[in-house]
């Protein structure tokens, strides 16, 4: 079986090459996006974004600020009530259908509560997103082993879900969300439930991940992993945009 692809196959991940400088092009941007859920709460007011290749974003701010609405709607989860959204550039908004599948396929998404599936092992759950898209039993191996052991599971390839801690749950839910190498990387409070050694982790692989040249924007609460990590953060408060 051949994969199917519109857009040019992405190599398994590797170290940057030193000739290839991070360019400054935007990747996502927003311009005065609004979002009034149909209950008629406002959780977006006029947002203006531009975050380019290479970049590391923190989106921090209070619980219901509306950070996660913002990351749903980078992948068409939900929509804007006003103003554009481009997303490798792309309006997902405007997407339905294999279109939208296509542009989900070079966004990799991590969510709080790991989301894995609990019948299958680590390399299983890593490996779903690959079988979707119909990559060969060969290609599959081949990614799987450099995803495995950006996260630090080599060795736990075979166990299940519930045989993991909930750090070792989430290594593997980033390891689902980069096997196929998006260009961006989505972490929505990916270390809410972890204690402050495995967030961490996280946040190291993360960073390893952004060195790899894939773009990360993490929603987060914790103002001091954002004081450990030293990247550019911007605040959401009551639906508004402040740096
Ligand atoms: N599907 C929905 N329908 C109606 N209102 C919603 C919906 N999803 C979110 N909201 C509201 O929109 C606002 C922003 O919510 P959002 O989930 O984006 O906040 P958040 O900053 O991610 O919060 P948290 O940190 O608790 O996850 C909140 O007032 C929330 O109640």
């Amino acid at each position: 079986m051949t994969h199917v692809l519109t857009h040019p196959p992405v190599a398994p991940l590797q170290p940057p090459s030193a000739e290839q400088p991070k360019r400054a092009e935007s990747i996502i941007q927003l311009r005065q996006v609004s979002k009034v859920y149909a209950n008629g709460s406002h959780a977006l007011v006029n947002i203006n974004l531009d975050i380019k290749k290479g970049d590391f974003l923190f989106i921090t701010g209070p619980s219901g600020s509306g950070k996660s609405t913002l990351l749903k709607m980078l992948y068409g989860d939900e929509h804007p009530s006003n103003g554009d959204i481009i997303v490798h550039k792309e309006c997902p908004h405007q997407l339905r259908g294999n279109q939208l599948s296509m542009l989900r396929r070079r966004i990799g998404i991590v969510f709080q509560d790991y989301k894995l599936i609990p019948r299958r092992t680590v390399a299983e759950n890593i490996s779903v997103v690959l079988w979707a898209q119909s990559y060969t039993r060969q290609e599959i191996e081949r990614r799987l082993q450099p995803a495995l052991k950006m996260v630090g599971l080599t060795d736990k390839a075979d166990r299940f879900p519930e045989e993991l801690s909930g750090g070792e749950q989430q290594r593997v839910s980033i390891a689902r969300a980069i096997v196929a190498t998006p260009p961006i990387l989505l972490a929505d409070e990916p270390t809410g439930n972890l204690d402050p050694d495995n967030s961490w982790q996280v946040i190291k692989i993360l960073k390893k991940l952004n060195q790899l040249g894939i773009t990360v924007v993490v929603t987060t609460h914790d103002e001091n992993l954002i004081r450990l990590s030293d990247h550019p953060v911007v605040q959401i408060r009551n639906g508004k945009l402040y740096r």
